[in-house]
Formats: C-alpha cells, sequence, structure tokens
C-alpha cells in the first residue's frame, strides 16, 4: 500500500538510497577484504562485484576476455571478489600436482544431476577419490584399444554417409559438418555406454524417443513417448550447469529461477539416461559385455560391491556429455585447422599413406604416428576444448602459489586456453596452428608438456584421456586418408562460443575422395 502512494520525489529518493546503499556494501566488502586479496590487479567491478564475471560468461568470449586481461594486467589477476586467475604453467603445477590440498570450488555443485554427486563433482577429496577408483579400471588405456573397433565401424558409417550425399563428380558440395561430427560423437559414446549407437548417423538426425513420465528408470510399457532433440537438451543443460555455477551461492536460487527452460533441458536428460540405462539392463547377453554398463556391472559383481542405480545414473549422465561435448568440439576443430593448412593436411596425407593399410584405419597402424601426434596435440593446444581457469577452493590452512601466499576460501584457477597460449614457451605466434612446433627435434617438449594441459592434471584430471586420444586419433586419420577437406570460406575464422566445453556453432566445409 505504501508503495502505491509513493510520489516521484520519494521513489526517485529510494531508487538512489537503494543503489548507494549497495555500492556502500560493495566498497565495504571490497575494503574488508577477507581473501586479502587486494592487492592484485585487475577490472575494478570484479574486485568489488561478481557481476564483471557473469557478464563476461554472458558474452560466450570468456577465454578471449580473461586472456586479454592477463596480458593487460599480469600473471596474477582477480576475476571476483574471492578469485585469483593466474597465467603461468607454474601455477598450473602448484594447484593441480597430486601434493596440492585444494578442492573443487563450489562451481561444481550445479553440474550435479538428480540431486546426487558423481565424480566430477564431488568435493571432498575422500568421496572423490572412492569416485575415482571405482571407475578407473573402465577408462585404462588397455581398454580403449579393445574398444577401438567401434569407434572405426561408426566412423566409417559416417564416411560412407558424406561420400552419398555430398561427393559429385562435377561441383563441390559445401555442407555443415558441426551436426554430423555431433552424429558420430553421440553415436560413439553411446555405444561406449551402452553397448549400442543412439543411431543418429543413420537417421541423419538427433531426435530420440524417451518416455514423457520417468521416475529414475522405473517406466512402464504403456507410457507415453516424446521426441526430443539431444543435442539441444545437452547443449541447454551445460548451459544451464555452467552459467549457474559461475554465479555466487547467494544467487544460485535466482539463476535456476530465471533459466527455468534449462532446468527442464537439464531434468530431460536425466531421465533420458536413466531410461536408457533400464533398457540396458533389461538386455542380458551370453558375451563380455564391452560397454561401460555391463562393464561396470560385471566388475561389481566380480568384487561383490552394490552401487545404488541413482548413482550409475548420476556417473552415466557426467560421462555422456564429457564424453561427447569435448571430443566432438575438438574434432570439428582440427578438420577446421586441417582444411585451412594444405601443407598440413598433405603432410599428414603423406604420412597415413604410408602406413596405413586400407582405408580404415587400425589402431596399431597409426596410434604413434608422430605427424598425427603432432596435428592432435596442436589442435588441443590452440583449440583448447575445456579452456577456463578449472576452479579450486585453497584449503583453511591456506597455500603457496606462484611463490605468494594465498588463505582459506580463496578460489583459484589457471585458464588453460592462457597457458596454451604462452608466447615464453609457445614462441611468437601461439595463435598459428603449426603441427611442427611438436617435432622440432625434441627442443622444447618438456617445456611444452609443462605447458600444455588439454586434460588437466592431477587427481581430478581427465579420466576419459585414453579413449578420447584414440578415438581422435581413429576419427582424423580415417577422414583425412579417405577425403581432401576444404573450407568453403578460408579466410572466415571458426564461429566458437565459450561454455565449460567451447562449443564450435558452424564449420562449412567440402570434401573429395582421394
Ligand atoms: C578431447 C577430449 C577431452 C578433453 C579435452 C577433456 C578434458 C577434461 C578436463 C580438462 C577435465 C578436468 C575438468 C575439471 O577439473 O573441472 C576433465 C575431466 C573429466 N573428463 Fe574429460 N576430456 C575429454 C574427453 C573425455 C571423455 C571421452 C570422457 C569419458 C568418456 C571424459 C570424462 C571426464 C570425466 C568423468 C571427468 C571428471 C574427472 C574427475 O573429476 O575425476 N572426458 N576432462
Amino acid at each position: 500500500m505504501l508503495i502505491l502512494t509513493l510520489d516521484w520525489a520519494s521513489w526517485t529518493f529510494a531508487v538512489i538510497a537503494t543503489v548507494v546503499a549497495l555500492i556502500g556494501y560493495l566498497l565495504l566488502l571490497y575494503l574488508r577484504d577477507p581473501h586479502r586479496i587486494r592487492q592484485y590487479p585487475g577490472p575494478f567491478l570484479a574486485k568489488i562485484t561478481y557481476a564483471w564475471l557473469l557478464g563476461v560468461v554472458i558474452t560466450r568470449r570468456r577465454s578471449q576476455i580473461i586472456h586479454e586481461m592477463h596480458k593487460k594486467y599480469g600473471p596474477i589477476i582477480r576475476i571476483t571478489p574471492s578469485e585469483i586467475s593466474f597465467s603461468s604453467p607454474e601455477a598450473y603445477y602448484d594447484i593441480h600436482s597430486a601434493s596440492s590440498k585444494v578442492t573443487k570450488s563450489a562451481f561444481y555443485d550445479a553440474f550435479a544431476s538428480i540431486g546426487l554427486s558423481n565424480v566430477f563433482t564431488a568435493r571432498s577429496k575422500i568421496e572423490h577419490g572412492q569416485k575415482r577408483k571405482l571407475l578407473h579400471s573402465l577408462f585404462t588405456a588397455e581398454v580403449s584399444r579393445e574398444l577401438s573397433g567401434h569407434t572405426q565401424t561408426i566412423t566409417s558409417r559416417l564416411l560412407d554417409e558424406w561420400s552419398t550425399r555430398y561427393v559429385s563428380d562435377n561441383e563441390c558440395t559445401w555442407f555443415d559438418c558441426v551436426p554430423w561430427i555431433s552424429f558420430l560423437a553421440f553415436d560413439t559414446i553411446s555405444d561406449f555406454i551402452f553397448g549400442e549407437s543412439f543411431g543418429m548417423i543413420r537417421a541423419s538426425s538427433d531426435i530420440v524417443t524417451m518416455p514423457k513420465d520417468v521416475r529414475l528408470g522405473t517406466i512402464s510399457a504403456e507410457c507415453t513417448l516424446q521426441k526430443i532433440s539431444l543435442i539441444k537438451v545437452v547443449s541447454k543443460r551445460e548451459a544451464y550447469n555452467y552459467f549457474v555455477g559461475v554465479l555466487p551461492s547467494w544467487w544460485k536460487a535466482v539463476g535456476r529461477r530465471v533459466l527455468r527452460s534449462e532446468a527442464q533441458a537439464s531434468k530431460i536428460f536425466s531421465d533420458f539416461v536413466a531410461h536408457r540405462l533400464v533398457q540396458r539392463l533389461s538386455q542380458s547377453s551370453t558375451e563380455a559385455p564391452h560397454d561401460l554398463v555391463g562393464r561396470f556391472l560385471k566388475k561389481s559383481t566380480t568384487q561383490n560391491e552394490t552401487f545404488p542405480r541413482d548413482s550409475l545414473i548420476a556417473e552415466l549422465i557426467t560421462i555422456l556429455v564429457a564424453g561427447s561435448d569435448t571430443t566432438r568440439n575438438s574434432l570439428i576443430a582440427a578438420i577446421y585447422y586441417l582444411a585451412k593448412s594444405t601443407n598440413a593436411q598433405r603432410s599428414l596425407q603423406n604420412e597415413l599413406d604410408a602406413h596405413m593399410t586400407s582405408a580404415t584405419p587400425a589402431i596399431g597402424e597409426i596410434e604413434a604416428l608422430p605427424f598425427l601426434g603432432a596435428c592432435l596435440n596442436e589442435t588441443l593446444r590452440l583449440y583448447s576444448p575445456v579452456p577456463i581457469g578449472l576452479p579450486r577452493t585453497v584449503p583453511a590452512s591456506g597455500m603457496v602459489i606462484s611463490g605468494d601466499a594465498f588463505v582459506g576460501g580463496t578460489t583459484v584457477g589457471v585458464p588453460i586456453y592462457t597457458i596454451h597460449r604462452d608466447e615464453s614457451v609457445w614462441g611468437p605466434r601461439p595463435e598459428e596452428f603449426r603441427p611442427e612446433r611438436w617435432l622440432d627435434d625434441g627442443r622444447n617438449s618438456k617445456a611444452h608438456l609443462h605447458a600444455f594441459k588439454p586434460f588437466s592434471e592431477g587427481p581430478a584430471s581427465c579420466i576419459g584421456k585414453h579413449l578420447a586420444l584414440m578415438q581422435l586419433r581413429l576419427m582424423i586419420a580415417a577422414i583425412f586418408k579417405r577425403f581432401d577437406v576444404a573450407l568453403e570460406d578460408p579466410t572466415r575464422p571458426l564461429r566458437v562460443e565459450d561454455w565449460f566445453v567451447r562449443r564450435v556453432t558452424e564449420c562449412r566445409v567440402g570434401i573429395r575422395p582421394r
């Protein structure tokens, strides 16, 4: 009632008073400096409010902007009132090495699915270690090698589809390879997890069917079905998690309310995974299972361990996203860089021709090829699929990073995008795609590896690294052995959006059989 009766002058006064009080509160926080990081430079807004980083996230250019900030302000900068960003490989080591006592920050809470933590979101070192131990044997280099035949088959299916649709005797047919590589990545991860691809390449679509009402896997035969665009759902879920993750804790509830449609996507995706797991569990086979679910159950039975189904769903949700978003964007980036650099493409093809006995690569033929390895490393360096400073919390006892002491509770991170462009390591033109930098008679290789962290490092580094490297090697070799690839417009930069995983939005190419 009072609000309705206020006149114009009173309104103006109320607004000004609120703004002044807010600024005063922010300045007070800045001066109180509970994390004792006031001396570090950075944009002024970032020192007093989380809004600066939020604004940066909204531009979808976070990696580039933070990289520019490091160039402007130096190697240690403040990006929120409680978060410090470092740009040196030494800081990366201090934060992520096995002996470091940091824990994952509250950012990761947003990624928990169905209210349960998983290996990616577990913040306590003990809980994370337990989850990691449970999954470890399912992601070894040997397992990845054993599964390489499945990646081969699914990749060949994609290339057959491309041959039928886009190879003609006349003009080059330009097409956007982003949806196709996405189908490839999702079919491959589905085969890896559930023993069967989603069938996206065959259907040339990401539309999948699932029950409308899934209560964590308890579905009835007569339930109503719905069709969803899985890739859209996953993208929305990722946007939601990332955005809510960046918000300070007292704003997360507001973020969840504002991003309702994204939150709904997150729920649909969890239901979809639960449904697929139920379908998978209903199949019995006498053969040794090749998929993650089968191998996991076999391991649990052998070791007489029980694992709640909901916890398994929580792990699968993360693995499905972590194992598809990263590889698909890395592969699209590799296609783009190699299509743009015709010399690199030619050198790669010469190497493949000399070592491959058929059009379909076998992992044993290609896994040690130096130029292929160099192209893959250079792609992971330049593209940096997971680009941000992975946020970690300094333990209560405090710690020293890059020679400076930080108090408990401070959030710290080293942007992978930035260390992958450190001129003192990579030379004067780090933005150039130059696979040769990995071959230069090992001169810089130690320094390079010190500053090369696409899969992160330490106890929470990527569990899927071997799998991803196997898949990417096979996929790149298969594509470039079979086709010459060109860009429709070589002058156009790769279109990328920054989320937790950098996302390519378009990459138009043409192919010609070799
Ligand atoms: C090019 C491909 C990939 C890249 C660049 C990549 C990168 C990363 C990075 C940087 C992290 C650390 C994230 C953090 O600390 O916040 C990570 C963690 C993780 N990745 Fe990957 N990844 C890739 C592929 C995969 C694949 C294929 C899988 C599984 C099928 C996978 C599963 C995971 C999981 C489960 C974690 C969490 C590990 C933990 O916290 O212990 N990733 N990945």
